[in-house]
């Protein structure tokens, strides 16, 4: 099932799973007749929404939409028909295509306020598929930085893919134990994120969990995990740094218990957010909670921690020695203004502004990709193409119309009256490369970059 399509209605009915999600939702009391609304909204489908990028007015999507009440840059499709995924203003990267319930995360860092994470150093600890990491990206504005581990391997070329798109280059991705990280990078962060991995019991709307989510087992599973990976976030944290936590999952000890146990052993104090008072949990302060039959979401926990000013000793590090690039940029990029740092493995160049933290090399297995080398001949990424407001630009650019914007994008050949590596710019937003050569350009665009069923433009 695509991203985007209709709710689902097959309901669970019988009265053991009543039982079994009172007993996960704990101290959290919903009356009877709310308990039969919420154990029915978990078996419907709730249509995901679009996170605009924060230059993007809502007034121009190709689509009528609608506020998402706790995200000011989070809307929903007014129609049912919409399927934004396949918008042209989605492959030009205006808009990333999320569950609203993944917003209250976001909400709960104020990744939508002008100023909040600028200039941070940001942890995000479990990070792939990054429907975080690249709000947080957005949210640096080109200053600061983000380090996205993600431990599963399999998971991170997603990652990957999703923090390119952003054009960015203030990232690097690590694929460490949240504790093997924290024994490097102690005290190194401003902001850790915890999107936890969870029981998921808000995937059963999405077929994407059975009903072993609700499950004692699984929650005490998960919640013991839980407990070890914000052990490790507290210690990443600098002191006065901000701590936050969420997951997709109903069950309170995945939850605010783990929230209760933070304040009881550690010097945190829950940061109130004002626009989110609607969504406070009953029982523990500075706790949010979306319901999928109160907020037409799959639902979602989030919490806020501020940490005391008590000083520990972060770590310090000594300057890398500089890694030479393998290729020379300048034949496919200006010059940058500041030099960029480089890193990399055998196929794989990444540049990182230099200013970014001294520990990136230490700990990155990837980054904002500007090269790649397949046999014996380096090309320019595909990454590379989409930067934006970075140091690195491409020498040569060219923009397309609707037409060719859609033709480049299925993977197809385009006219290009440039030689060599040009990027295709769609109403001043890049697309990718195509290599130039007697007036047709060479589609560059990665597979799992293509669309190849794009709306109609209107
Ligand atoms: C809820 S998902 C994160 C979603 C992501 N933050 C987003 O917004 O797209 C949890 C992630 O944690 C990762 N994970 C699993 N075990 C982990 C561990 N021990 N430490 C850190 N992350 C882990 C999973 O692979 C998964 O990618």
């Amino acid at each position: 099932m695509s991203a985007d399509s209709t709710p689902q209605n097959e309901s669970f009915d019988d009265g053991s799973f009543h039982d079994l999600v009172g007993e996960a939702l704990g101290p959290i009391h919903l009356s009877a007749d709310e308990l039969d609304a919420f154990v029915t909204s978990l078996s419907r489908r709730h249509r995901n929404v679009v996170r605009l990028r924060r230059e993007v007015a809502a007034e121009s999507l190709p689509f009528p939409v609608v506020p998402v009440p706790w995200y000011p840059l989070g809307y929903r499709c007014e129609s049912d028909q919409t399927r934004p995924s396949k918008e042209l203003a989605f492959a030009a990267g205006d808009y990333y295509v999320q569950d609203a319930g993944s917003l209250l995360a976001l909400a709960a860092l104020q990744a939508d306020q002008p100023d909040v994470l600028k200039h941070q150093v940001v942890c995000d600890l479990c990070a792939a598929p990054g429907g975080k990491a690249t709000a947080i990206l957005e949210a640096l504005q080109n200053t600061g930085f983000l380090l996205a581990n993600e431990p599963i391997r399999s998971r991170v070329p997603a990652l990957l893919h999703n923090l390119a798109r952003t054009g960015s280059d203030r990232f690097a991705i690590s694929q460490m134990d949240p504790d093997d990280l924290a024994k490097k990078l102690t005290g190194c962060f401003d902001v850790v994120v915890v999107d936890a991995p969870c029981s998921g019991q808000a995937l059963l709307s999405r077929k994407r969990q059975s009903i072993s989510a609700l499950s004692p087992h699984q929650i005490e599973h998960s919640a013991s995990r839980q407990q070890r990976i914000l052990s490790a976030a507290t210690r990443l944290l600098r002191p006065g740094g901000k701590l936050v936590y969420s997951t997709c999952t109903f069950a309170a000890a995945e939850n605010e218990a783990q929230i209760d146990g933070l304040l009881a052993s550690h010097d945190f104090t829950p940061e109130t957010i004002p626009s989110l008072q609607p969504y406070a949990s009953t029982v523990t302060n500075g706790c949010y909670r979306l319901w999928p039959h109160r907020d037409e979401c799959a639902g979602s926990f989030a919490a806020s921690l501020i940490h005391g000013e008590t000083s520990w000793s972060a770590k310090t590090f000594r300057s890398n020695k500089p890694y030479k690039s393998p290729v020379s940029l300048n034949q496919w990029f200006n010059e940058p203004a500041a030099p960029d740092r480089y890193f990399g493995s055998d196929s794989s160049l990444y540049a990182i502004p230099s200013d970014a933290p001294v520990w990136v090399e230490r700990v990155a297995t990837q980054g904002p990709e500007v090269a790649h080398r397949t046999g014996k001949v380096w090309k320019p990424a595909h990454a590379a193409a989409l930067r934006r407001g970075t140091s690195l630009s491409s020498r040569q650019t060219m923009d397309v119309d609707d037409e060719m914007a859609a033709q480049y994008l299925s993977g197809a050949p385009i006219p290009c009256s440039d030689r060599g590596w040009t990027v295709v710019q769609y109403q001043g937003r890049p697309l990718g490369w195509v290599k130039g050569d007697r007036g047709m350009g060479k589609n560059h665009l990665p597979t799992a970059s293509r669309f190849t069923q794009l709306a109609t433009p209107r």
